[in-house]
């Protein structure tokens, strides 16, 4: 441990001149078209405080506005921050202390047993470690499902990070109860916290952790604090068969009956679904956070990815915590759900480049419900990462879309700034360009 926080203070020092809300200047760099299509043109992205003021010729700046830091923009791609709709950030502690194992056999033999030995500084360290794995990697908002949630959220606000925070939630044993009275105090002290970065979520850890009653008090509480809900859906075979034997229903049907996407829900995982499932997933508007990786190691299955697009289910993707994946690289993520769905439809049309990149990025935010986040677009959070496109494998420049998608790596990520704000340690270096 004395390691790791030693790392991390380095890192925090190297990030020590995070630029502060300024008037910021992003000159001549690449901007993605809308549709996605080959051309990227170069253009200026102007930031004010913690927003998009203005996006190559979308917007106008204001006759007197004069930028207080101007970053040359030649060999950048600026994108939005990518968005990892599903974690569990200080499982980073756990990365491959438990590999090769089926989900149930992983989480009750190996991980549960040691999950009950963490202490709260675990917990902050292992999400800070999380915080510095995803910020280098280009990740801007994380939706994250832990305990000691409060040492969480203490790392999220220290690193400028923007997430989604949920106290998991096991409704049998003693912890039922701690948990909904921890979720409460979690809501009122830290809704909406750190300048509004943090949102707080209500987090049923699953169908098969948590029966109806104590379903009807998690969702009473949602209900009180107007909470989303942050839940494993349908995640293997086994769920399905548990869920089916207890109540003679699909997870989704268990969940639907009890009111659950009543709420604004995020529904992790959804592998095994029927078409009625999918069906219910549209009707209710609930988000699906797609973990390809987290799926493939544990053996659990192919998320029917694309029949939730069919069906204009908001599609965000996920990392899985890092003892599943076992990194926290939403590029390297994008190319496999990219990949996957290829091979596993045999048609390489499936998932193209842009929609993949999109799920990553502006659907992620709208799972996540945060409407003002995803987008290069005036008005939008200024949650914006540069990539530095001068890399061997990222030449020639036919398509930055597809090298986002298929050829970049995290190492790539330069700048990111968060509402406003340079949060990574790389980023002086465009200063003396
Ligand atoms: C109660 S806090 C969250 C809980 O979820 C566990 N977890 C991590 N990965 C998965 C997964 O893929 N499916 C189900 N549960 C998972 C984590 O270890 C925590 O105990
Ligand atoms: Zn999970």
């Amino acid at each position: 441990m004395m390691y790791l926080s030693c790392v991390i203070i380095s890192w925090k020092v190297t990030a020590r001149e995070r630029v502060n809300n300024v008037k910021l200047l992003i000159k001549n760099c690449y901007l993605l078209p809308d549709d996605g299509d080959a051309a990227a043109a170069r253009g200026d992205l102007a930031i004010e405080g913690d927003r998009i003021l203005k996006v190559g010729d979308e917007g106008e700046l204001p006759r007197d506005w004069k930028a207080e830091r101007v970053m040359e923009g030649e060999d950048y791609l600026c994108l939005p921050g990518l968005i990892n709709c599903h974690t569990h950030a200080a499982m980073t502690l756990l990365r491959s202390y438990a590999d090769d194992l089926p989900l149930m056999y992983w989480l009750e033999k190996k991980i549960w047993p040691i999950e009950a030995r963490l202490t709260a500084d675990d917990v902050y360290w292992g999400t800070m470690l999380a915080l510095v794995e995803m910020i280098e990697s280009g990740t801007t908002t994380f939706s994250d499902m832990y305990f000691f949630m409060d040492r969480a959220a203490e790392a999220v606000e220290e690193s400028g990070m923007r997430a989604c925070l949920a106290r998991g939630l096991v409704g049998t044993g003693s912890e039922a109860e701690t948990g909904l009275e921890e979720s409460k105090e979690f809501l009122e002290k830290w809704q909406g916290a750190a300048k509004g970065r943090i949102s707080i979520w209500l987090g049923p850890h699953a169908p098969y952790t948590c029966p109806p009653d104590y379903l009807d008090k998690v969702l009473a509480l949602a209900q009180d604090y107007r909470a989303g809900i942050h839940i494993h859906v349908a995640e293997t075979k086994d769920e399905v068969e548990q869920i089916n034997k207890l109540y003679g229903k699909t997870p989704v049907e268990y969940l639907k009956e009890r009111g659950v996407f009543q709420f604004t829900t995020l529904a992790a995982h959804c592998v095994h679904l029927t078409a009625e499932d999918i069906s219910v997933l549209a009707e209710t508007g609930t988000g699906v956070a797609h973990n390809p990786e987290s799926n493939m190691k544990l053996a659990s299955g192919i998320a029917p990815v694309p029949q939730l697009l069919a069906a204009e289910v908001t599609v965000g993707i996920g990392t899985d915590g890092a003892a599943s994946n076992n990194n926290l690289d939403m590029l390297e993520e994008m190319r496999t759900a990219a990949l996957l769905h290829k091979v596993n439809q045999m048609d390489p049309l499936t998932l193209p480049a842009p929609q993949v990149l999109s799920m990553a990025t502006g659907d992620g935010a709208r799972a996540l419900g945060l409407e003002d986040v995803g987008l290069l677009k005036p008005g939008y959070k200024a949650d914006i990462i540069l990539v530095d496109l001068n890399q061997a494998h990222l030449y020639p420049r036919h398509n930055l879309t597809s090298h986002m998608v298929y050829a970049a790596q995290a190492s790539d990520v330069d700048t990111v700034i968060i509402d406003g704000r340079i949060v990574n340690g790389k980023a002086q270096s465009l200063d003396h360009r």
